[in-house]
């Protein structure tokens, strides 16, 4: 079975990243876009961790990983370069009620995560099922020329549009043709 794409609303939802190296970096990286209530534990933090973890005073454990520590959190990133405790966390994970995700193995992960773009209100995801992360890299990068910057300005347009005109059929004829004009423009270039 391949992964349920959805976009999870994180406002109190708390996040543990456990690993504090390169990949733990990475995924940081990636959850602020979203969302500053995460915690941390690693038994050592790289410079840029440890740099962006005190620029947004993120909690912070710097110690091995102990059982229970996951308990109070909804989200679980395993970020160590130890997979027997990968496997380990990720089996204790399920008597919570948290959703984990390790990164070298899918076999340890409730949900994985995609490359994306993300330009104000418009987020656009993309996973390969854990086939093969560099082509949803690339893919994004590719995509990423193919959006042009005026994208908000249009998104933000018919937001407004649709607050105003009452809902209905017409309402949606109405968005649905402006959208497509939009989109087809592009190709017109
Ligand atoms: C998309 C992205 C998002 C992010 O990190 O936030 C992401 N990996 C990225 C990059 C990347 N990762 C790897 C390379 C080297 C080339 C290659 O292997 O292809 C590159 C390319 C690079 O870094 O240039 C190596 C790698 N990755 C995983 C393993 C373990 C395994 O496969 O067994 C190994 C082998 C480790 C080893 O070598 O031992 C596993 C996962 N990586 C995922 C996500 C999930 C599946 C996503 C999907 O559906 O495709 C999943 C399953 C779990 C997870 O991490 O959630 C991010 C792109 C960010 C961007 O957009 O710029
Ligand atoms: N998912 C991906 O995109 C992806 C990409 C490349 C590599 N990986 C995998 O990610 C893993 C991590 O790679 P990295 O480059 O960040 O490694 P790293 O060596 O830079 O970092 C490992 C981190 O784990 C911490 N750690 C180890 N044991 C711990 C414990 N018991 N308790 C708490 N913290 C502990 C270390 O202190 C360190 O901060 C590797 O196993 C690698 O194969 C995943």
């Amino acid at each position: 079975m391949n992964y349920f794409p959805a976009f999870l609303k994180l406002d109190n939802k708390k996040v543990l990243i456990i690993g504090g190296g390169c990949i733990a970096f990475k995924k940081l990286e990636h959850l602020l876009d979203f969302t500053s209530n995460i915690s941390l534990i690693a038994l050592e933090f790289s410079n840029e961790m440890s740099t962006v973890i005190k620029e947004k005073k993120l909690h912070f454990e710097k110690r091995s990983y102990q059982k229970g520590d996951i308990k109070e959190f909804d989200i679980v990133i395993i970020a160590i370069d130890n997979i027997p405790l990968q496997a380990e966390i990720f089996e204790e994970s399920k008597q919570y009620k948290c959703l984990c995700n390790s990164v070298d193995s899918t076999e340890y992960c409730d949900f994985i995560f995609p490359s994306y773009i993300k330009k104000d209100d418009l987020t656009i995801a993309i996973s390969t099922s854990g086939s093969s992360p560099a082509v949803a890299k690339h893919l994004k990068r590719y995509l990423q020329k193919l959006i042009p910057s005026n994208i908000c300005e249009f998104l933000q347009e018919m937001k407004e549009l649709r607050k105003t005109l009452p809902k209905g059929k017409e309402r949606m004829k109405i968005l649905d043709k402006k959208a497509q004009n939009y989109i087809n423009s592009w190709s017109d270039k």
